[in-house]
């Protein structure tokens, strides 16, 4: 007789195969969704850096997509102890931690004159002695102009500049700005302020909020910035290279110095909206000393291949709930990988693996 079994029975081949199908298709629609293809206007880290290469002019091989025209510096910081009741991170205590850092002025273009923004920047990592490391990136204002990363991109498109001018269109900047009013503190400080002459008289700020974490658990909103000891703030001249220039004088009559605030939130005090400074009355801890010594070139120097960024955190401090700190993990990853895959292009800087000495690689 004709044995019903082999029907009755579940497929188990089939099952098999179309479990291992599903697993395929979800495993494949996750891929798709992370890189974007289901969801082609959603923003993404490569199409904010995209963005930042056209406002720069291209691709410039080997260099930043952002803040590409810059200075490796290096030297230490000397904590005092007085964050260390806020804080457990070691770079608070009292001592020495090493410290590599860039200088560099905003914009895609790593030929960009000096004056053609009156912004500067500073970008620190600090090396704990317990192995952990503090990555910050600080500009010199106070204020970002937008609080996320869908309006940053959405400036960085009206900035685009027209062909006919080399410029971006007035009225194209103008029609963002009214559609953006949290923009207003950075532009009421931008209306003053002029390009520096010196990366060394400026102060720094890292903008966005982070937590400072204590020995009990217990966590403070801080924002931090460094100020310098340098007062001579000096007309910048009408050349367009002079930041380096100066920065190299300055370091060979000695080391240079600022002192690294921490201002601690009240209450209440936004944490997710770096287009608002918190009021001046808040308590500031002066945290100690930064001690720049030395500068190099970066396209050679240590500073060339180190991603700043600033979700890079020790025990001791974490991310605050602001948009932009992701995002900008996200984009320097992004730039960082461009560029670094690019440095055989960079003129002196790569020897061929194969003609290393094995020692050195
Ligand atoms: C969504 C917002 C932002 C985006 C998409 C963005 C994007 C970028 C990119 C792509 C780079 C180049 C990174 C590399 O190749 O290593 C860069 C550099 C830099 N950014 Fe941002 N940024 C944002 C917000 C900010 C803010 C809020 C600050 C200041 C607190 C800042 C400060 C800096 C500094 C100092 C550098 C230079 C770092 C260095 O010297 O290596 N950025 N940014």
């Amino acid at each position: 007789m004709h044995d019903p079994q082999p029907f009755s029975r579940p497929p188990r081949n089939s099952l098999r195969w179309a479990l291992i199908a599903a697993a395929v298709v979800v495993a494949g629609g996750a891929f798709a969704y992370v890189g974007g293809w289901l969801t082609p206007h959603r923003l993404t880290a490569q199409r904010l850096v995209d963005e930042l290469q056209r406002n720069g002019g291209g691709v410039h091989p080997g260099y930043r997509r952002n803040h590409a025209k810059g200075v490796c510096v290096a030297g230490y910081f000397e904590g005092d102890g007085k964050a260390s009741a806020y804080s457990t991170a070691s770079v608070f205590a009292v001592g020495r931690t090493p410290v590599v850092g860039r200088f560099a002025i905003p914009g895609g273009n790593p030929y960009a004159p000096d004056g053609s923004v009156p912004i500067r920047s500073l970008a620190l990592r600090f090396n704990l002695s317990d192995g952990q490391q503090w990555r910050t990136g600080m500009n010199s204002m106070p204020v970002f102009p937008v609080a996320t990363p869908q309006a940053f991109y959405a400036l960085q498109v009206a900035g685009e500049k027209d062909p006919a001018t080399g410029k971006p269109e007035p009225a194209r900047l103008a029609a963002f700005f009214a559609a953006h009013p949290e923009t207003a503190a950075f532009r009421a400080w931008a209306k003053t302020a002029k390009p520096s002459a010196s990366f060394v008289t400026e102060s720094y700020f890292g903008i966005d909020a982070f937590y400072f974490i204590d020995a009990t658990g217990q966590r403070q909103a801080v924002r931090w910035r460094v100020v310098p000891e340098a007062t001579d703030a000096q007309p910048a001249p009408a050349s367009d290279d002079y930041l380096i220039g100066d920065l190299r004088q300055r370091l060979a009559s000695g080391p240079q110095r600022w002192h690294l605030l921490v201002t601690l939130a009240n209450p209440g005090d936004p944490t997710d909206d770096a287009t608002k400074a918190w009021p001046n009355d808040r308590t500031t801890i002066d945290a100690g000393t930064l001690v720049l010594t030395s500068e190099q070139p970066q396209d050679s120097g240590p500073c060339r291949d180190i991603n700043y960024d600033p979700t890079v955190l020790p025990a001791g401090i974490a991310l605050s709930d602001d948009p932009l700190l992701p995002a900008r993990s996200a984009a320097y990853s992004d730039s960082y990988l461009r560029r670094t895959s690019e440095e055989a292009h960079v003129p002196g800087t790569t020897v061929p693996t194969h003609a290393q000495p094995e020692a050195s690689r």
